[in-house]
């Protein structure tokens, strides 16, 4: 018995070894960027990436450049430096959502189409940011009620340990408002199913993806196994979702029948995805609705809590700051209620320490787009063919000394004060959101959704970090994650 499995072991080994070298023999441009060398066939650099990614790329450009490529987990990435990597963003024969797609199988879990990215882009174009303005006040109410009721008045100060679970649940609250409307707004199943599996995919940007040594396919579907078999299985959620929005969508249609234009739909994502062409108002597909909500939930619920967990680590840990933003808090939101976006544009301190937070966020590189064109052609002569991964080197970009002066690790809060320069405004010195084609189509309204937040927070606790210090995030493979240290949360008292 025991030799029919190390027969069957080193049989798959051997055949995983020719799949890999025959896909690097393939690839077949002539002026492809350089590959950096390395000792070991299958393992490539997955070693070095993994124990420091950061010392590695730094060395990798050094001596090879700009743009070069790196073999990790059974795949090549080609990794691209400031100077380039605005082509890869603006190029139409690559895509973020393939690539994406193979770390976080969103479309395979939930039975979408491998392309659902360019619609949800559609949705939160549409509904989340062109409609900001109608979801301000319910937003501001929902977020102040959420921090009233999940961490308090801490009259003693209150050690928040899980600070990513409580911002989950005090942000959720406004996303499910505006995914399913008013009258579903306040479910708990709804609201706890949203973030719940918001969270459950953002753990798969951790899971390490040692399984793509053997071939790509096998990490994925180790990935979407999760979700059909694991804690969150994503058939019970779509079926308690739909259970849940069917009678408000019945209800809405029926409405629409019987009133024909003079019935006022709701501004919600559900009521967007029902005035699409082609929908079966006899008949809807409660399966596609369910799943674009679901789709949405990970965009906007898991980044938003990411980004407000790394600006309150640098609010804590910088009490030189905390006057001046309170300060300015007091005279542009002076009794927590936001009732036009001007008076959050107003708060630009805090839009300049937001941004600086997000600038320094560690990220060392990310923003996988693949090739799905024939190829891509590169201002400097480089080939990359159709398949190819391309990685954004933001390290190199976010940590620039020629953009960022001679410290560019060093925090300064205001930086972006005074120079036109907002935290929405992608631009090729700022990747937090992307660039180009495909820049985060949710951006304005995270942002404000942060500020508003910020703002509640801010005004009405002093929040410090246990260490006293900005703890370092967490880097794997990469990605940067915020550093889970607790925060101590206590009522400010008034001047
Ligand atoms: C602080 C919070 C957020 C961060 C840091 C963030 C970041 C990003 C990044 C880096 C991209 C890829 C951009 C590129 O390829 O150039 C992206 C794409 C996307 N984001 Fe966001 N995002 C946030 C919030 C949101 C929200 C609130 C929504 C929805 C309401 C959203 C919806 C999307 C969608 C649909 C895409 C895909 C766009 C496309 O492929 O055309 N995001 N986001």
């Amino acid at each position: 018995m025991n030799n029919i499995l190390n027969t069957l072991a080193v049989g798959f080994c051997i055949l995983a070894i020719f799949y890999i070298v025959n896909k690097l023999r393939n690839r077949k441009l002539v002026n492809e960027p350089p590959l950096v060398y390395y000792k070991y066939p299958i393992i490539g650099h997955t070693w070095d990436y993994c124990a420091d990614v950061d010392k590695f790329l730094l060395k990798c450009k050094q001596e090879y450049g700009e743009i070069f490529s790196i073999y990790v987990y059974g795949s090549v990435i080609t990794v691209v430096g400031k100077e380039l990597c605005y082509e890869v963003f603006n190029s139409r024969d690559v895509s973020f959502s393939a690539a994406f797609e193979e770390k976080v199988p969103v479309a395979r879990i939930l039975g979408l189409p491998l392309d659902y990215m360019s619609f949800a882009a559609e949705i939160s174009k549409n509904v989340f940011t062109a409609q900001m303005h109608l979801f301000l006040e319910k937003t501001q109410q929902s977020l102040y009620s959420g921090v009233n009721e999940i961490i308090g008045e801490c009259d003693e100060p209150k050690i928040i340990h899980d600070l990513r679970q409580v911002l989950f649940s005090i942000v959720s609250r406004p996303v499910t408002t505006i995914l399913v409307g008013d009258s579903l707004c306040h479910d708990n199943d709804l609201i706890n199913i949203f973030m719940n599996f918001s969270n459950e995919l953002y753990k798969l940007l951790k899971v390490p993806e040692s399984l793509g040594l053997i071939h790509p396919w096998i990490f994925q579907q180790s990935l979407i196994m999760r979700f059909r078999f694991g804690r969150c299985k994503i058939k019970k959620l779509q079926e308690i979702v739909i259970e849940k929005i069917k009678p408000e969508i019945e209800e809405r249609l029926r409405q629409e029948r019987k009133f024909g234009n003079n019935w006022k739909p709701p501004v919600d994502c559900i009521q967007y995805l029902l005035s699409q062409p082609g929908v079966d108002k006899e008949n809807p597909d409660y399966v596609w609705i369910s799943g674009y909500l679901l789709a949405i939930t990970f965009a906007s619920m898991s980044t938003t809590v990411s980004s407000t967990t790394n600006f309150l680590l640098d609010f804590a840990s910088r009490p030189e700051y905390w006057d001046d933003l309170l300060e300015e808090q007091e005279k542009f939101n002076p009794n927590d209620k936001l009732t036009d976006l001007d008076q959050i544009s107003k708060m630009e301190k805090l839009d300049s320490f937001l941004k600086e937070a997000l600038r320094l966020t560690g990220n060392v590189c990310n923003l996988i787009h693949r090739v799905t064109g024939s190829e891509l052609k590169f201002s400097n002569g480089y080939q990359l063919p159709r398949g190819s991964n391309v990685g954004i080197y933001l390290k190199n970009v976010h940590y620039d000394d020629e953009r960022y002066g001679p410290d560019p690790n060093k925090f300064d809060g205001y930086r972006y004060l005074g120079k036109e320069s907002p935290t929405s405004k992608v631009s090729r010195d700022f990747l937090h959101f992307g660039m180009g084609r495909h820049a985060c189509p949710g951006r304005i309204f995270a942002i404000n959704e942060i500020k508003m937040l910020s703002s509640i927070l801010i005004k009405k606790y002093k929040i410090t970090t246990k260490s006293k210090k900005r703890p370092s995030n967490f880097i794997i493979s990469g990605v940067s994650f915020p550093n889970p240290e607790p925060l101590i949360f206590e009522k400010r008292v008034k001047a």
